[in-house]
C-alpha cells in the first residue's frame, strides 16, 4: 500500500497538521531555556525534546516505507526524502537522553562563561570580555580575557566531546551517513562539495594572504617587532575579536590613510540617542523598502532585544527563531548600541524575512534552499546597509562626498568583516569534519585545531597551548553544536546576491557603492527566492536569483577590486612577504 501518491500526499498533510504543533512546542520549550537558564526550564525542554524525536522518527520510520519511484509529483518526493532525515532522533531513547543532556551542558556552560578579574567582578562574554576584544589596544589585557575565556569554557567542554562526537556520528550512523560531518556536508545536495569549498578558497587566497601581510604590518607598527614577526603569523588575541573571524575593530590601527578617517557611527548613533527597538525598526524599515514583508506583532512583543536586567541567566549568541505557526517569529540579542550590533541585527532579520516568505509552504519546505542561502539573506543587505551612499540617507554619516582615498579606507573596513572571516569560516567545519571522521584523534584536539588556525588563517596562540585547552570548544557553533559551513559559502554567495540585486535595481557603478534600499525591482526578485524556501535544489533557485547555477566568486573580487590594487601596490612597496614561512609565534622563538 505503500505505491500509493494520493496517500503520501495525505501523510503528508497529516505530518504538517502534527508539526505545527509538536515543533511549536518545542521551540517554546527552548526558547523558555534559552531566555531563562534555569533547571526547571531546561528539564521541560529536554521533555518537548523527547516529544518531538518521537514525533520524528514516527513520520521519518513511515516516510521510508513509500515506494516514491514512480511518483509524479516531485514536491512529494522531495518532502518524504526531507521526513526520512531524522537526526537526532534516531537514537535509541536512552543514548537521545544522554545526547541531549550532554548538548544542553556545552551550550550552557559556553552561556555562563565567564572570566574573574582577581578581587572584584566576574566578566561575561557579551558585552564585557567581547568589548574589551574589540576597543583594548593593551597587549596583556588582551591577553588576559583571550586566555581567561578558554580557562572558562573550552577547557570546560574537552572531557565530554569526545562523548559528544561519539553520539554524534551513533546518530548520523543510525540515519545512513557514515558520520556527522557527512550527515551535515548532506544538506548541500552535492557529491562534490568538498573539491568546490577548496576551489573558492584558494580563488580568495591573493585578497586574503595581501589582506593578511598588510595587517600583520600595521599590527607590528604598533605593537613592535617582539611581539609581531613580520615573515610570521599573527598572535590571535590582537585582532579586536575573540576569535579574530572578524579584524573590523582594529579598522583604527591599520587604516590606509589614517589623516582621513571615517566617521565614528556608534558614536553617531549613540549622539542620537539609539536604542535597541530603533535599531530593530531600522532593520525592519529597509526590508519593507523593497516591498518585502513586515515583521508581524508577535515579534515586537516576544522577541529579546536586549540583555535582561532582572538577573536571569540568558544565551546571549544572538539567533532568529520560528515558531513553526507561521505567525511567530522572534529574535534573541543581547544588543548593545554599536554599528556592528546594526548589521548583525539586519543579518538576524534577514532570517526572519525568510521565515516569513516560505510561512505558508508545508513544513518540510520551511528552511533556506541551503543552509547558506538563510545566512546571505540579511547578510546581502547588510552590503547596502553599510554603504557611504545608505549611512549618509540615513543620516548616520555627515560627510557628503568621499574621495578615492576615503573609498579604499571603507573597503578595507568591509574587508576587515568579510575577507578576514573566510579562512575562519572555512576551517571551523573543515577541524569538525575531520574530528567526526576521526582523523584527528580526541589527544591532539588542541594541537589539530592550531594546525587549521596556522594553515589558514596565519594566526598563533598568544601563549603556550596544552592538550588541557580546548581552544574550538571556546567557539559558540562547537559548544552549541551548530554547523559553520553556511557562514563561508554565505560570504561568497552574499556577494553574488548583491550583484544580482544591484543590478535589478538599475545600479551603474561599482558595486561597492550600490545600495538597493527603495527599490521594489530588487525586492520583487529577492522574495521571490525566498518563498521557495527549501522546496527546490538550490541550484535552480540561485540560477533564477542570479542567473547562473554555481557559486562564484567573482561578484566578491569585484567589489574588492580597488583594494587588492591598493593592498598589492602598498605591500609590493613595504617588501611583504605573503604567507608566514617564518611560522612561529613569537613566545615560539
Ligand atoms: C558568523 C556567525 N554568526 C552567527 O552565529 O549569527 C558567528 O557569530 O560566528
Ligand atoms: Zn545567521
Amino acid at each position: 500500500e505503500f505505491y500509493n501518491e494520493t496517500e503520501a500526499q495525505l501523510f503528508l498533510q497529516f505530518y504538517d497538521q502534527t508539526a505545527q504543533v509538536v515543533l511549536n512546542q518545542f521551540m517554546e520549550a527552548a526558547w523558555d531555556y534559552v531566555t531563562n537558564i534555569t533547571r526547571e526550564n531546561q528539564e521541560e525542554m529536554l521533555r518537548r525534546e523527547v516529544e518531538r524525536s518521537q514525533f520524528l522518527t514516527y513520520f521519518g520510520t513511515r516516510a521510508r516505507l513509500f515506494k516514491t519511484s514512480q511518483f509524479q509529483d516531485p514536491a512529494v518526493k522531495r518532502m518524504l526524502s526531507k521526513l526520512k532525515d531524522i537526526d537526532k532522533a534516531a537514537l535509541p531513547k536512552d543514548k537521545l537522553w544522554e545526547y541531549n543532556k550532554l548538548l544542553a551542558y556545552m551550550e550552557t556552560t559556553y552561556s555562563m562563561g565567564q572570566v574573574c578579574l582577581n578581587e572584584g567582578p566576574c566578566l561575561p562574554l557579551e558585552p564585557d570580555l567581547e568589548d574589551i576584544m574589540a576597543n583594548s589596544r593593551d597587549e596583556k589585557e588582551l591577553l588576559w580575557a583571550w586566555q581567561g575565556w578558554r580557562d572558562a569554557v573550552g577547557r570546560q567542554l574537552r572531557p565530554n566531546f569526545p562523548h559528544y562526537v561519539q553520539l554524534s556520528n551513533k546518530a548520523a550512523q543510525l540515519n545512513g551517513y557514515k558520520d556527522m560531518g557527512a550527515m551535515w556536508r548532506a544538506k548541500y545536495e552535492s557529491d562534490t562539495l568538498e573539491q568546490d569549498l577548496e576551489r573558492l578558497f584558494q580563488e580568495l587566497q591573493p585578497l586574503y594572504l595581501n589582506l593578511h601581510a598588510y595587517v600583520r604590518r600595521a599590527l607590528h607598527r604598533h605593537y613592535g617587532p617582539e611581539v609581531i614577526d613580520v615573515r610570521g603569523a599573527i598572535p590571535a588575541h590582537l585582532l579586536g575579536n575573540m576569535w579574530a573571524q572578524s579584524w573590523v575593530n582594529i579598522l583604527d590601527l591599520v587604516l590606509p590613510f589614517p589623516e582621513k578617517p571615517p566617521e565614528d557611527i556608534t558614536r553617531i548613533m549613540k549622539g542620537q540617542h539609539w536604542r535597541p527597538q530603533k535599531m530593530f525598526e531600522e532593520a525592519e524599515t529597509f526590508f519593507t523598502s523593497l516591498g518585502l514583508l513586515s515583521t508581524p506583532s508577535d515579534f515586537w512583543k516576544k522577541s529579546m532585544i536586549e540583555k535582561p536586567s532582572d538577573g536571569r541567566e540568558v544565551e546571549c549568541h544572538a539567533s532568529a527563531w520560528d515558531f513553526y505557526n507561521s505567525r511567530d517569529f522572534r529574535i534573541k540579542k543581547c544588543t548593545e548600541v554599536t554599528i556592528e550590533d546594526l548589521l548583525s541585527i539586519f543579518h538576524q532579520m534577514g532570517h526572519i524575512q525568510y521565515f516569513l516568505q516560505y510561512r505558508n509552504l508545508s513544513i518540510p519546505f520551511r528552511a533556506g534552499a541551503n543552509p547558506a542561502f538563510e545566512e546571505a539573506v540579511g547578510s546581502v543587505i547588510t552590503l547596502s546597509a553599510s554603504s557611504h551612499k545608505h549611512l549618509l540617507n540615513r543620516g548616520l554619516l555627515s560627510l557628503q562626498h568621499q574621495d578615492a582615498d576615503e573609498e579604499v579606507n571603507f573597503l578595507m573596513s568591509m574587508a576587515l568583516e568579510k575577507v578576514a572571516f573566510v579562512p575562519f569560516s572555512y576551517l571551523v567545519d573543515l577541524f569538525r569534519w575531520r574530528v567526526f571522521d576521526s582523523t584527528i584523534r580526541k589527544d591532539t584536539y588542541n594541537q589539530e585545531w592550531w594546525n587549521l588556525r596556522m594553515k589558514y588563517q596565519g594566526l598563533c596562540p598568544p601563549v603556550p597551548r596544552s592538550e588541557d585547552d580546548f581552544d574550538p570548544g571556546a567557539k559558540f557553533h562547537i559548544a552549541a553544536s551548530v554547523p559553520y559551513l553556511q557562514y563561508f559559502l554565505s560570504t561568497v554567495l552574499q556577494f553574488q546576491f548583491h550583484e544580482a540585486l544591484c543590478k535589478a535595481s538599475g545600479h551603474v557603478g561599482p558595486l561597492h557603492r550600490c545600495d538597493i534600499y527603495n527599490s521594489k525591482t530588487a525586492g520583487k526578485l529577492l522574495g521571490d527566492m525566498l518563498k521557495l524556501g527549501s522546496s527546490r535544489p538550490w541550484p535552480e533557485v540561485l540560477q533564477e536569483l542570479t542567473g547562473q547555477s554555481n557559486v562564484s566568486t567573482k561578484a566578491l573580487m569585484t567589489y574588492f577590486k580597488p583594494l587588492l590594487n591598493w593592498l598589492v601596490t602598498e605591500n609590493v612597496q613595504h617588501g611583504e612577504v605573503l604567507g608566514w614561512p617564518d611560522f612561529s609565534c613569537s613566545f615560539e622563538e
